[in-house]
Formats: C-alpha cells, structure tokens, sequence
C-alpha cells in the first residue's frame, strides 16, 4: 500500500484520481464491529433461489476469477432480508490474499479471511440492465462470504452448497469495491465463514493477470480493497 502510494501506483489509494466517489459516503468493504452492530428484529432471513441457475462461462477478467450466469429472467434470485423485492444473480467472483489469512475485503474487528465470494445480484424490477442497476442507489444487492482456509478436504462447487449452515448476516448500504466504486450495492455479509481447504484457495494464488502493461504480469493476489470509512452508517443484524 504505502510503497504503491510512494511510487504513485495504481492500487486502491489512487483510485480516488479517477474515482472521486473513493471518498463517498456509502464505500465499500468497511470493518464490521459486531457490537456496534444494530440488531434488527424486523430483518427476515434472506432466500436464495439458485436452483435452476445457470452459468455462462468462467473467466478470468483480469482482476479476479468470475463466473457469470444468465440473467434473461428471475431463474435465480435473491430476496427478502434487507431487500424489497427479488434481485437477480449476475455473477460471483472472488478476492484472496497472497498467503495466510489475508485477502477478504470486509473484515470483522479488523480480522480478515483468507478469501471472500461475492454473489452480484441486480434490481431487474426497477431496472432493464444491469449496467443501468450498477449506477443506482438501489440497483445490486452483493452476497459476501467469508472463505476460510483449513486442511480438511472440500468436493464439489455449486453456489448453493458453498453457504455455510448458519445464514445470519450483518447489512448495510454500500458500493462497489472496484472502479467505478458506483454507491449502488446493498451489501448483506453472512457471519459464519465457509470452510474450503488450503488447496482450493491455493488455485486462486496460482493465477496470473496482466498489469496495466501486456507485458508487466503479476501474480494475481492481493486484489482486495482494504476497509473504507463508515461515515455515519449504521451496520444491521439479523437476529
Ligand atoms: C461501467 O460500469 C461498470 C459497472 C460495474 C462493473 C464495471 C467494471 C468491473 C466490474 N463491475 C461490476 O459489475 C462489479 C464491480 C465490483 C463488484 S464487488 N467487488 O462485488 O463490489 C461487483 C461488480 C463497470
Ligand atoms: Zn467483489
């Protein structure tokens, strides 16, 4: 970070040259400080339908790994929690660290995780395309999970098995954590992390993605956004 700066990098402190809204007030990821959490009764449990999702292709877009489904209708939404109607799933991608528990972008009392999932969703009832949803207030609606490595074994890979067996989550209004930084995402962060083995995000270390330059290739890690300030926001909990 500091070295970046010095050298004035690219990296998440220079974004603001670009991207005025880096210094918004509704940023993303932020810490989580499960005390100064508010608990909200009126928070129902959130529901996925992913059931006949489908998925389009994997890819690797440069920044991160991203797996982006179909989204001519409501075959695979997201609803109730913190949402008034049901958003659709975009695409899910990742953000690691390059070793150790690094790597999320939200972090609880200044804990990271190794890894986290973002599951992108977009307001299609308000909104005819997902570009339109990504620059409104209420346009996206991004499910975070925690990834957090351990030892033992992990098959398979299906958006609906990667949820931990708790799903209470913490919510709150937020952006995007990469340019544009558009403050358009409901964020709603579950508590519990997912458990995945040092093999699975040991794949994620091993991708390479291009710099600014064709030929100035990096290892990709580190492609987290570290957490931005709070500016007033209230943090909601489910119970
Ligand atoms: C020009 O308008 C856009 C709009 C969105 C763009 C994007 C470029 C990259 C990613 N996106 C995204 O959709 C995007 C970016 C970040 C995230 S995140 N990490 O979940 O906050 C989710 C989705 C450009
Ligand atoms: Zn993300």
């Amino acid at each position: 970070q500091m070295v970046e700066e010095m050298q004035g990098g690219d990296g998440p402190s220079a974004w603001n040259k670009n991207y005025p809204v880096a210094d918004g007030d509704r940023q993303s990821p932020i810490d989580i400080l499960p005390h100064q959490a508010r608990h909200d009764p009126n928070l129902g449990p959130f529901v996925l339908n992913y059931d006949r999702c489908t998925s389009i292709n994997i890819a690797n877009n440069g920044h991160s790994v991203v797996v982006e489904f179909e989204d001519s209708d409501d075959r695979s939404v997201i609803q109730g929690g913190p949402l008034d109607n049901p958003y659709r799933l975009k695409q899910f991608h990742f953000h690691w660290g390059g070793k150790g528990c690094h790597g999320s972008e939200h972090t609880v009392e200044g804990n990271s995780y190794a890894s986290e999932l973002h599951l992108v969703h977009w307001n299609a009832v308000k909104f005819k395309t997902f570009g339109e949803a990504a620059s409104a207030p209420d346009g996206l609606a991004v499910l975070g999970i925690f990834l957090e490595g351990s030892v033992t074994d992990f098959k398979g890979f299906n958006p609906k098995c990667l949820l931990p067996s708790s799903l209470h989550y913490w919510t709150y209004l937020g952006s995007l954590t990469t340019p544009p930084l558009h403050e358009s995402v409901t964020w709603i962060v579950v508590k519990e992390p997912m458990i995945v083995s040092e093999k699975q995000l040991g794949k994620f270390r091993t991708l390479v993605f291009t710099g600014e330059e064709e030929d100035e290739r990096t290892r990709m890690e580190n492609n987290f956004r570290p957490p931005q300030l709070l500016k007033g926001r209230t943090v909601r909990s489910s119970n």
